[in-house]
């Protein structure tokens, strides 16, 4: 079994030291496209992380003091680390998590592009100079690292999610102790060895397996974590926000979305085809920015549907390891069954499956890449998270209908529309209630944007100039007697 050039790490790491769980005890890990045991990893709980936050508040003490200049240093090597080892890294990422190969080489590589952005971004961390009431004093700010971050990743971008917490992190002077997803643990442990590799202290970086409840109870309960970032369902953001209260942590969540993607009558249609590929069916469908709800006018609903049929048709599915596959297994069973639930509603009230909707013959977690048109805001994807390779159709008639529907949600991560109308596209950005808004476009995440959302979408941005301030704490520092 390939251990992808020494990158799989089976360990957890304290403190500088690569240590198996207390108990002895240790989870599988599987490739979910051939049922392959991968290794395994520790199954770790609340008393390892108890010393790895004690790790990581006895190495703030020095790294938070580091110059800018070893930070930068710091992340350009971590950056040159990445991109070094893009292929290995890619093929146990697919290993572990299932999506094509283009796109975990794509999710190095973003990855390794958040680390360099942080590295720019640092230098223009600045405080301010203000205008003081009275000539006795100067006022000014000045910025500091807040402390112990815990960072907790889900499976769906193992790599790149805990790229976008620890670069701010790093960059800021911060020391972490990240938890990645137990499914796709190995893509967030190898971060540990590589920030060993190019020098980070002991006790900056430290990366822990096994019990989400364990780990996750104790990274909150501690007063010493300062801040929590998360990205993951909406319900366990919501638990965390709430234990977040105890000692009045800082928090980042990105949580769930719902994507809309309105088509007008307007559109290139061919371009918004080939958004709407990017926009549903990116990592099977299992992104949090991925499109929820399709709206398509009228007037072009009938051709946007026979050629969203025809591309879809066209996917090539299998192991995502294979050069040319472009749709991978689900991440496992539990998620193939939610997709069937959706599909089983949206039947019963009167929808088509005009493409695919039903489990591959590939057999295992592998789902066909599946078209519904005649959805209504009745069916369950209306109001839930798919997370999954199903585009469901709606058609509308005006603008002020569609705005209202695409905004009837709890979500607001991203939403999608094409138009050739310059005038429209402003109105949509203000009256959709989202984050981020893509027009003419199905892929909208940049290291250089803020990626985020807002109602229970979450709280806090992750890239762009925003992306370090939930890593930074901002003093007042007033000097009278002048
Ligand atoms: N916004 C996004 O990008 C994502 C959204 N989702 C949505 O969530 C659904 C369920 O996916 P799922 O993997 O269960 O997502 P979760 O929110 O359960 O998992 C995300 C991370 O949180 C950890 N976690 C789970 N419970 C706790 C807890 N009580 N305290 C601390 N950490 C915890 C998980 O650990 P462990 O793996 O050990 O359980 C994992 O590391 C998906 O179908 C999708 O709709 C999921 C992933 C990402
Ligand atoms: O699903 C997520 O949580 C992040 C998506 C990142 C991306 O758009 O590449």
């Amino acid at each position: 079994m390939s251990n992808f050039n020494g990158l799989m790490m089976e360990a957890n790491l304290i403190g500088g030291q690569w240590i198996k769980a207390d108990s002895g005890t240790a989870i599988e890990v599987t490739n979910p496209a051939t049922g392959d045991v991968l290794g395994t990893v520790p199954n770790a709980g609340g008393d390892e992380t108890e010393r790895a936050i004690a790790a990581a508040s006895e190495a703030f003490k020095t790294f938070g003091r580091t110059s800018l200049s070893e930070r930068v240093g710091l992340l350009h090597k971590l950056h040159d680390a990445l991109m070094d080892n893009q292929e290995d890294l890619a093929q146990m990422l697919t290993a572990e998590q299932g999506k094509p190969i283009f796109e975990a080489r794509g999710e190095i590589a973003i990855g390794a592009a958040y680390v360099k952005w942080f590295a720019e971004e640092i230098r223009r961390a600045k405080g301010e100079i203000i205008p003081a009431p009275g000539n006795d004093r100067r006022l000014m700010t000045t910025r500091h690292p807040v402390g112990v971050v815990g960072a907790i990743t889900p499976w769906n971008f193992p790599s790149s999610m805990l790229a976008r917490k620890l670069a701010p992190a790093l960059a800021a002077g911060c020391t972490v102790v990240a938890k990645p997803a137990t499914s796709t643990p190995y893509s967030g442990l190898v971060w540990g060895k590589l920030c060993q590799d190019v020098g980070y202290p002991d006790g900056v970086v430290n990366i822990l397996t096994g019990s989400a409840r364990g780990i996750g109870g104790a990274i909150m309960e501690s007063p010493d974590v300062r801040k929590v970032t998360f990205t993951g369902s909406t319900e366990v953001g919501k638990t965390l926000i709430r234990q977040s209260a105890d000692t009045v942590k800082k928090v980042s969540m990105e949580l769930g979305g719902n994507a809309p993607f309105i088509v007008f009558d307007d559109a290139d249609v061919d371009a918004a085809i080939e958004g709407a590929m990017i926009a549903k069916f990116r990592n099977m469908g299992q992104t949090c920015v991925c499109t929820n709800r399709f709206y398509v006018q009228a007037g072009i609903h009938d051709t946007f549907v026979a050629k969203l049929k025809e591309a879809v048709a066209a996917l090539k599915l299998g192991n995502g390891a294979e050069d040319g596959v472009q749709q991978g297994p689900l991440i496992d069973d539990g998620a193939v069954a939610k997709v069937e639930e959706f599909i089983a509603d949206a039947a019963a009230k009167g929808g088509d499956v005009v493409q695919g909707g039903k489990r591959h013959a590939n057999g295992g977690s592998f789902f066909e890449p599946t078209v519904i048109t005649g959805a209504t805001q009745d069916m369950m994807f209306a109001k839930e998270e798919i997370f999954g390779p199903l585009a469901a159709v709606f058609k509308f008639e005006a603008e002020e209908d569609v705005i209202e529907m695409a905004n009837d949600t709890e979500f607001g991560l991203a939403a999608y529309a094409y138009t050739r109308d310059i005038a429209r596209a402003f109105r949509l950005n203000e009256g959709l209630d989202y984050g981020m808004v893509g027009i003419n476009t199905g892929l909208i995440t940049t290291v250089e944007a803020p990626f985020g959302g807002v109602k229970e979408s979450g709280m806090g941005k992750e890239g762009g100039s925003q992306g370090l301030d939930d890593y930074m704490e901002t003093k007042y520092f007033c000097v009278a007697g002048l």
